[in-house]
């Protein structure tokens, strides 16, 4: 079993990279089958919906604030110093410990896919994986006596529902911008592939050269068979615990497309200020 810590072996095996991804398939589904069983609650996403936040200086929303918070937190333990973690947040405090020395493996980037997977997955996937438990809610309601768009008002677990939100939102996060190692990895298999699409800029040729169908093909049909199984094995009623086309569409429309979006921004930065001889050199290697 390859390790997830890649001081361990070789970081830049794509084995070993996409026994990574195949792993984070198992947080996310796991972390949408908890979030799942709350409401959709949407004053949660709202910016301003919290006076208590406003009240203490926090204009966002209660995601955006419990995202700042832990991240706040998860920065002062030197977790953004980890080449494969990126924050949400801007303005995070400094660690508390000197950061760990990691091998110099990705290329030097400031990319940051994470507005795009925050507003995917609050305007997307959060209605569709809730869409049951705010059904079921409003039908008690209902039985209540609790009419017209009272039904849909929330179940009122904003701790509990966004804490699982932000885990889901980091483990999608690492996900996507795990298209660096690969990319790194697909790039030093064979620089003269890449290289003339990266001096004279071609978007649609670099996304051809990094994208393997047979590979996200085997990807969904595993996904949908995960979520399958881990829905029924936690829920003996049978009706299944997640809507698992919406868990494959999370990856066919957006995780996937994404990831490929870091890999190809990526390598249209690979040879930023490297000369002339340094950028032959590479275009040389794994030539016969
Ligand atoms: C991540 C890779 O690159 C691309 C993106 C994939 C994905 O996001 O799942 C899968 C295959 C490739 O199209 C890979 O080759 O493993």
């Amino acid at each position: 079993m390859q390790s997830g810590n890649y001081l361990v072996g070789d970081p830049l095996s794509l084995e070993r990279i996409r026994s990574v991804l195949t792993r984070l398939e198992d947080t996310i589904i796991f972390g949408l089958i908890e979030r799942a069983q709350y409401a959709h609650n949407p004053r949660m996403y709202q910016p301003g919906a919290f006076k208590e936040l406003q009240e203490h200086g926090f204009p966002g929303s209660w995601l955006d604030w419990f995202l700042k918070e832990t991240e706040a937190f998860h920065a002062k333990a030197r977790r953004y110093t980890s080449p494969d973690e990126t924050p949400f947040t801007e303005n995070l405090p400094e660690p508390v410990l000197p950061p760990l020395k990691f091998p110099e493996i990705l290329f030097p980037n400031t990319i940051n896919a994470n507005p795009s997977i925050l507003a995917f997955y609050v305007c997307h996937i959060i209605p569709r994986i809730t869409s049951q438990a705010t059904r079921t809610l409003a039908a008690s309601k209902r039985a209540q006596g609790i009419l017209g768009s009272a039904e849909f008002e929330d179940d009122g677990n904003y701790g509990s529902a966004a804490t699982l939100d932000v885990e889901v939102l980091q483990a999608v996060s690492k996900r996507v911008h795990y298209g660096k190692f690969v990319s790194e990895s697909k790039f030093l298999e064979k620089p003269s592939a890449f290289i003339p699409h990266i001096l004279k800029p071609n978007r649609k040729a670099l996304e051809d050269l990094i994208t393997k169908p047979e590979v996200e093909k085997r990807l969904l049909e595993r996904l949908a068979k995960k979520a399958a199984t881990y829905s029924q094995s936690l829920d003996a009623s049978g009706t299944g615990k997640i809507d698992i086309s919406g868990v494959v569409d999370l990856y066919e429309s957006y995780i996937i497309p994404l990831t490929k979006e870091v890999e190809v921004e990526y390598l249209l930065h690979r040879l930023d200020g490297l000369s002339e001889d340094d950028i032959q050199r590479l275009a040389n290697e794994g030539s016969p």
